[in-house]
């Protein structure tokens, strides 16, 4: 069983150049699956220039860049596609505003039905969290392996594990089945930085 890193962004970026050169050392580090910018409580222009200068290190190595929350967003700024939570833009407005080949992903939280829903309706995956506690987002709603185990058991449509997991911890979700791993503070606060943060997530991983 094998799981992919998901990369998310921290949710503030005050000095985009200087994140773009830890992006790049992180991107080029190990693998990385894709790259989610997610940027809370900024104004959308803020966003768009930050999408502006995210997109090339992106795409110069092959990793698609989604959006978080905002469709609109990510078609003007070019991404490859979205992440909607259950109270954003809903999946099939997503869709209908990103086309067939976006790529588009849904916040399921620990709920079976929702995954379905999402999964039928054409999500390119479905994510599940918190797994663990989040220093990044105060998640009400804690995830269980088994919701993982089930989804990866019975279903086709890729599963995102999300919330608190580290290079420590994540083991039993890579056995449980998850096909990413999406994650914000294990590698933009990793001690000995983002490169090695990645790093120590490809040791894991790759085990
Ligand atoms: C891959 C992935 N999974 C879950 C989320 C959380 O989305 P949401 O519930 O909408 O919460 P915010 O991220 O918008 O705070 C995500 N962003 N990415
Ligand atoms: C966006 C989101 N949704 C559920 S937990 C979370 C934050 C994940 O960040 P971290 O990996 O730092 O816990
Ligand atoms: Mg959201």
């Amino acid at each position: 069983m094998a799981s992919e890193l998901y990369l998310i962004t921290p949710p503030r970026l005050p000095d985009v150049a200087a994140f773009c050169e830890d992006l790049a050392a992180a991107l080029d580090a190990g693998p990385v699956a894709c790259l989610q910018l997610r940027l809370k409580d900024v104004e959308d222009d803020a966003i768009l220039r930050a999408a502006d200068a995210i997109l090339p290190v992106c795409h110069q190595r092959g990793v698609p860049l989604l959006m978080n929350d905002r469709p609109d967003l990510a078609i003007t700024s070019g991404c490859d596609g979205c992440h909607v939570g259950q109270s954003d833009t809903p999946y099939a407005q997503a869709r209908k505003l990103m086309g067939p080949g976006a790529q588009i992903g849904v916040t399921c939280k620990n709920s079976r039905h929702l995954a379905m829903e999402a999964g039928e309706a054409g999500a390119d995956y479905v994510a599940f969290g918190a797994f663990f506690p989040s220093s990044t987002k105060d998640e009400t709603t804690m995830a269980s392996v088994e919701v993982l185990e089930w989804w990866a058991e019975m279903m086709t449509v890729p599963c995102v594990a999300i919330g608190g997991i580290t290079q420590q911890n994540c083991a039993p979700l890579v056995e449980a089945g998850a096909d990413f791993l999406a994650v914000i503070n294990a590698v933009w606060g990793y001690p000995d930085g983002p490169a090695a943060g990645v790093r120590a997530f490809e040791a894991v991983l790759k085990g």
